[in-house]
This record gives structure tokens, C-alpha cells and sequence, in this order.
């Protein structure tokens, strides 16, 4: 059974958490699962803040009616259009056939390729910081595009000081139980965090640069992610480990990876820690690529300034473990 979460007395966390999935984009090791947040607005309209992924859909559409019960949905807010959001996009539509769906002119053209969906009065364009009134509670939508993908955007509740930020702030790791910053152990998803954006959005800095700027005009207090816990005690933090993740800012410490067959560039990793270490080092992560997955050493090289990668030739190239991290 599930006991309605609120964010406010009109918003609630309708997400699905996945334990069964090993590899998030086929990719990314989940020791700790993901969870697929989403968000009902249940004011005079209602509204939904993007779904879940198709496979978590039963449980999603359970949540949901615990919340409107048999009202029917009138907006689906779609910041984003990954599949482990979107997914859920076509069956909604069907479910509820008067609802429409509030997008960006980049999602428009990306729901109609993925669901085949062209029936223009089905669409609401909305473009930077225009409003979608709800009755107590209004929306209003920035556009930020390439975090990380060109359709993304972000809806802000003005009344509530509530940012639901699409994949943006968003981390690893399931909601078991605690779904606030404030009732997990927020150590864990603060590394689950640089963990996400260092490897799926951290090639674009600067367009997570220009969303901050952007942001920086609203006040904040509850960030609502599509991944990991809602920000409403780190708010400050987050935006700062963001702001400096983005600048390719990092701090003292030096990442070591190293490829080694038979121990001997190994040997020459440890001489190399060693020296850093006398030299007053103290943050030194040594890795061996065949054993971390990239994702571990990439995320550590987005916290510490320095970075060092050893490997033996092989046939004539980088050992391919490491060519491959
Ligand atoms: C399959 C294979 C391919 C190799 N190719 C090259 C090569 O192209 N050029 C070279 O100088 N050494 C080559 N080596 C030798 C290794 O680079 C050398 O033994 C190195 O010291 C191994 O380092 P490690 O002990 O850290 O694994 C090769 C070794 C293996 C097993």
C-alpha cells in the first residue's frame, strides 16, 4: 500500500525505485538500483512532472491514483524525453485521452518519433518562462538545453519555491524509505551524484553553466530531481558542487589508473604514489582499470585536480582496458 509522500500539501512523489536493473543506459553499474522519480501536482488541474520507465508503470500508475483517485490527469509536464522518463508517455495518453502534454518545440517533434504522437491539440508549446497556471500552484518553464540532452528544461512552482529539475541534481542509488536530502544518508548520494553527472552530463559544462546562470534568478527551496533524494536542506551545496563540477573544478588529491598484465606497471604506480605521498599528497586513489568500472575513476578524476594513467604497450597501443576506460 502505498502512503502518499508529500513535497507540499498539492505536491507528492509518485517515483518507483528499480532494484533489477544492473547497468542504468546499459552502461553505468547500479549497486544500489535508481529510482525513477516523478511528481503529481493535484491542485485545481492536475498535473504530472514526467513518468517512469515502462517496466515500473503498474506501480507508477498506483501511486498516482492513490493520489487523484479517479480525477483525471490534465497536463503531463515532459522536461525530458529518456526513455527511463518518458517511457511511460504512450500508455498515459491512452489512460487519459483529454490530457495534454506540455513541452518544449524540441520535445514536440521527439514524442511524435518515439510514440507516434501528432495530434496537435494534444500539445501545449511552452517556451522560456512562460506559465501553466494549476489553480494554487503555478509552473513556470526554463529551457536548458544539452543538460543533457536538446529538449530538456526545467518546471519551477512558483508559489512553492520548487524546482523539478528533469535529470539535472539527479543521482543514483534507490529511495528506500528516506526520500528527502534530509532522511538518507546523503554522503552516499553526494558521490552517487558526481558519480551521475560526471559521466552522463559532464561533457557539457558549458551548457550546465549557462542553466545555473539561468537558475540563479530563482529563489529555491526543494530541488525534485528525476533521480536521488529532493534537495531541500543542501540546496546551497548542490548548486555550488554543480557550479564547480561544471568548471572542471576540482580539489586536491590525484587519481592513479593503471592497465598492468603482469604487476610490473603496477610497480611503477606504487614508486609514483609513494613520491606523490611525501611530497604531501594525501588524497591518492589508485586504480586498476580492469578491475573499477570507468565510471568510479571518472567521477573521482571530477574531484581531484590530478590525474595520472600508466599502462604497457600492447601491440604497438595502450593496453586495451584502459584505452577502454
Ligand atoms: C599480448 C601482448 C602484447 C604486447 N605488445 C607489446 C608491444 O607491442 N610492444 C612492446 O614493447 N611490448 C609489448 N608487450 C610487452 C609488455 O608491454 C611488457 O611485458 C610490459 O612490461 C608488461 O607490463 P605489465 O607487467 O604491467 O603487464 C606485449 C605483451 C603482451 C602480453
Amino acid at each position: 500500500m502505498y502512503q502518499p509522500i508529500n513535497l507540499t500539501d498539492k505536491i507528492f512523489y509518485v517515483g518507483v525505485n528499480d532494484r533489477r536493473t544492473h547497468l542504468f543506459e546499459n552502461l553505468w553499474p547500479l549497486e544500489r538500483g535508481v529510482a525513477y522519480n516523478s511528481y503529481v501536482i493535484n491542485d485545481h488541474k492536475v498535473a504530472l512532472i514526467d513518468t517512469v520507465e515502462i517496466g515500473h508503470v503498474d506501480q507508477f500508475l498506483k501511486k498516482v491514483r492513490a493520489v487523484i483517485g479517479d480525477k483525471p490527469i490534465d497536463y503531463l509536464v515532459i522536461n525530458h524525453m529518456e526513455p527511463d522518463h518518458a517511457g511511460s508517455v504512450q500508455i498515459l495518453t491512452e489512460l487519459y485521452p483529454d490530457m495534454q502534454l506540455v513541452g518544449n518545440k524540441k520535445t514536440i517533434p521527439m514524442v511524435e518519433g518515439f510514440f507516434g504522437i501528432n495530434d496537435k491539440d494534444k500539445f501545449i508549446e511552452v517556451g522560456e518562462a512562460d506559465v501553466l497556471m494549476l489553480g494554487e500552484n503555478t509552473l513556470q518553464f526554463h529551457m536548458i538545453p544539452m543538460v543533457h540532452w536538446p529538449e530538456t528544461m526545467v518546471s519551477y512552482v512558483q508559489e512553492q519555491k520548487l524546482l523539478f529539475s528533469g535529470d539535472a541534481f539527479g543521482s543514483f542509488g534507490t529511495l528506500d524509505g528516506g526520500v528527502f536530502d534530509d532522511e538518507v544518508e546523503f554522503d552516499y548520494f553526494k558521490d552517487e551524484m558526481r558519480r551521475y553527472y560526471s559521466n552522463i552530463v559532464g561533457k557539457y559544462g558549458n551548457p550546465v553553466q549557462k542553466a545555473l546562470d539561468k537558475l540563479s534568478g530563482l529563489e529555491i527551496e526543494m530541488i525534485a530531481a528525476t533521480h536521488g533524494p529532493i534537495i531541500r536542506t543542501h540546496i546551497a551545496e548542490m548548486l555550488e558542487m554543480y557550479d564547480a563540477w561544471s568548471k572542471y573544478e576540482a580539489g586536491n588529491g590525484v587519481v592513479i589508473a593503471y592497465a598492468s598484465m603482469y604487476g610490473h606497471t603496477e610497480e611503477m604506480a606504487e614508486v609514483v604514489a609513494r613520491e606523490l605521498a611525501v611530497q604531501g599528497v594525501k588524497a591518492i586513489r589508485m586504480y586498476d582499470v580492469s578491475k573499477t568500472h570507468a565510471s568510479y575513476i571518472i567521477s573521482d578524476i571530477f574531484k581531484y585536480k590530478g590525474v595520472i594513467f600508466g599502462s604497457p604497450t600492447y601491440s604497438n597501443e595502450l593496453h586495451p582496458s584502459l584505452e577502454a576506460s
